[in-house]
């Protein structure tokens, strides 16, 4: 009789996000082991404990171990969600590159990747590190992801069903571009039940430059609140490593590698077994598709500064 195959997904850096990651793929039974590394051995082994505590309360098939670097590299996904603390005094730029030289030993520690692996990508600045992450690694494209602008698309749509006093399922609508102060909100491609959004809505149900600015400012006044952000981006990320894992091939708004600039950054995919199982095309407006142009071009220019790579 074959053998059922064992799935396995690799969370590295389980502090606040990794661990809320970790959270959501044990309720949803998602694989079968959950492998956490953590350069913090003690914070490893508290939420690995923890965690194990949740998959046996909750009837979950995930089991959960604390395991090396090495040991995490041969999962079918590999989510990383590590970086440094952001202490007194360092700037956003000195930052970054302390995110980059993170991320440099864990793709030194644990290489060679397996070879069909899927990178998800969730430390920030997320389209610079999934970027650096994909010239690393040597996957192929398509197997390299990062969460990108999936949490803000998740979020808009949410306070426009809040508005509008409809189901969020029934709107489709996108944040894309690179993720932060530039990214953009496809508003000419947004549709309620298939009917363009501003047809679909009595005039002045939603005030499209406020709910923007509002959904954009959200993240900065959680960070503020309470020093993380776990839980959105811990939803967003299972259902990216379901759609992988099953082969779902559902459409996201997510980071991915883009040949004309050379870096990665949101546009919508289908997502399956080997990461971007399709790129689709969306329709922007002129001002939305110059806005993404200069965004990508933008990152596309920080990632030819960093000689180091
Ligand atoms: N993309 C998004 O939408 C999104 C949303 C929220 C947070 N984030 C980002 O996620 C990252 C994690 O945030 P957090 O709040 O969990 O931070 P955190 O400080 O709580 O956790 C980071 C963990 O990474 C570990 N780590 C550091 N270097 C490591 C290495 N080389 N190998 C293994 N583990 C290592 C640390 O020990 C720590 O446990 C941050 O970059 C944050 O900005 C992204």
């Amino acid at each position: 009789m074959a053998t059922k195959k064992v799935s396995s997904i690799t969370i590295v850096g389980v502090g606040q996000v990794g661990g809320a990651v970790a959270y959501a793929l044990i309720l949803r039974s998602a694989c079968d082991e959950l492998l956490l590394v953590d350069n913090d051995v003690e914070q490893g082994y508290g939420q690995a404990r923890d965690l194990s505590d949740a998959a046996y309360s909750s009837g979950s098939k995930t089991r959960v171990r604390l395991v090396s670097h090495r040991e995490g590299s041969q999962s079918d996904i590999i989510v990383i969600a590590a970086a440094s603390k952001h202490p007194m005094g360092e700037t956003r730029l000195e930052h970054t590159h302390h995110n980059i030289s993170i991320m440099r030993s864990i793709i030194d520690e644990m290489s060679p990747l397996r070879p069909d692996t899927v990178l998800l990508v969730i430390s920030q600045p997320v389209d610079l590190l999934t970027s650096v992450a994909l010239k690393l690694s040597k996957l192929p494209h398509n197997q390299v992801l990062g969460a990108g602008t999936y949490l803000e698309s998740a979020r808009l749509r949410g306070m426009v069903a809040d508005k509008a006093h409809v189901s969020a399922n029934s709107i489709d609508m996108y944040v894309l571009g690179v993720q932060g102060p530039q990214q953009v909100t496809a508003w000419s491609s947004a549709t309620v039940g298939g009917v363009p959004l501003d047809k679909a809505l009595p005039a002045g149900t939603i005030d499209k430059d406020k709910i923007a600015t509002e959904s954009a400012e959200r993240s900065h006044k959680i960070l503020l609140a309470k020093g993380s952000m776990p839980f959105g981006v811990g939803s967003v990320i299972a259902s990216v490593c379901t759609s992988v894992l099953n082969d779902e091939r559902k459409v996201r708004p997510i980071s991915y590698y883009e040949a004309d600039f050379g870096c990665c950054f949101s546009r919508l995919a289908a997502i399956g077994r080997q990461g971007v199982a399709a790129s689709l095309p969306t329709a922007l407006s002129e001002s939305e598709m110059g806005q993404m142009v200069e965004s990508a071009e933008g990152l596309a220019d920080t990632l030819s500064r960093i000689n180091d790579l």
